[in-house]
């Protein structure tokens, strides 16, 4: 049986239980409603696409592995405020977070608040900040082969939104 000549294209998916964070955030959507502060533990998988390297494999996936459970703790046990949100203004005083909405100016301690720059605190913006950390380091996906990665941020069981981006 002839090996997998190196260039085939394969996906090594990542799925593991530690692949998460929960977190407390609102979905806004539109100027004037919004949800209210609630809670998730959110999981995070992701599908890499990548060409053989020789010797029977692609890249070492336990890379990435690592970097996204590095990545789901930066998340971990905080309030996610967007900070592109067209519909939502942080302010930041002393030790507190207003967001302001819809004329509303919502108070946290800064202590609890984690700013992402996001356009909104939903799964799909959560999938696009994980592509985009895991897209920082070009060379590093141009060494591994990494063709292009597949995002997928669920809120609950059944419940998910996936992203996916190509890389050069
Ligand atoms: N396009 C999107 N729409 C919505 C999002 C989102 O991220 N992208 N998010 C929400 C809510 O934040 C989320 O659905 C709230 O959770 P909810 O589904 O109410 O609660 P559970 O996860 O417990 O699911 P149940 O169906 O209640 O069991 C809305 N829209």
């Amino acid at each position: 049986m002839s090996a997998a000549p190196m260039g085939d294209v394969v996906t090594i998916r990542l799925a593991k239980e530690n692949m998460k964070f929960s977190a407390a955030h609102f979905t806004i959507f539109n100027a004037t409603e919004r949800e209210r502060l609630h809670g998730h533990n959110f999981r995070v998988e992701a599908d890499i696409e990548a060409r053989m390297l020789g010797n029977g494999m692609c890249f070492d996936y336990g890379i990435y592995k690592d970097r996204i459970v590095a990545l789901c703790r930066e998340l971990n046990e905080w309030t996610i405020l967007p900070t592109r949100s067209p519909h939502l203004r942080i302010e930041e005083a002393g030790e507190h977070v207003y967001a302001q909405f819809d004329g509303q100016r919502i108070p946290f301690l800064r202590g609890d608040v984690l700013l992402l720059p996001i356009e909104n605190a939903t799964l799909e913006e959560f999938a696009h900040w994980f592509l985009l950390r895991l897209g920082e380091d070009r060379e590093a996906l141009r060494a591994h082969g990494i063709t292009a990665i597949e995002v997928r941020v669920f809120s609950g069981p059944g419940q998910s939104a996936g992203r996916r981006m190509g890389f050069d």
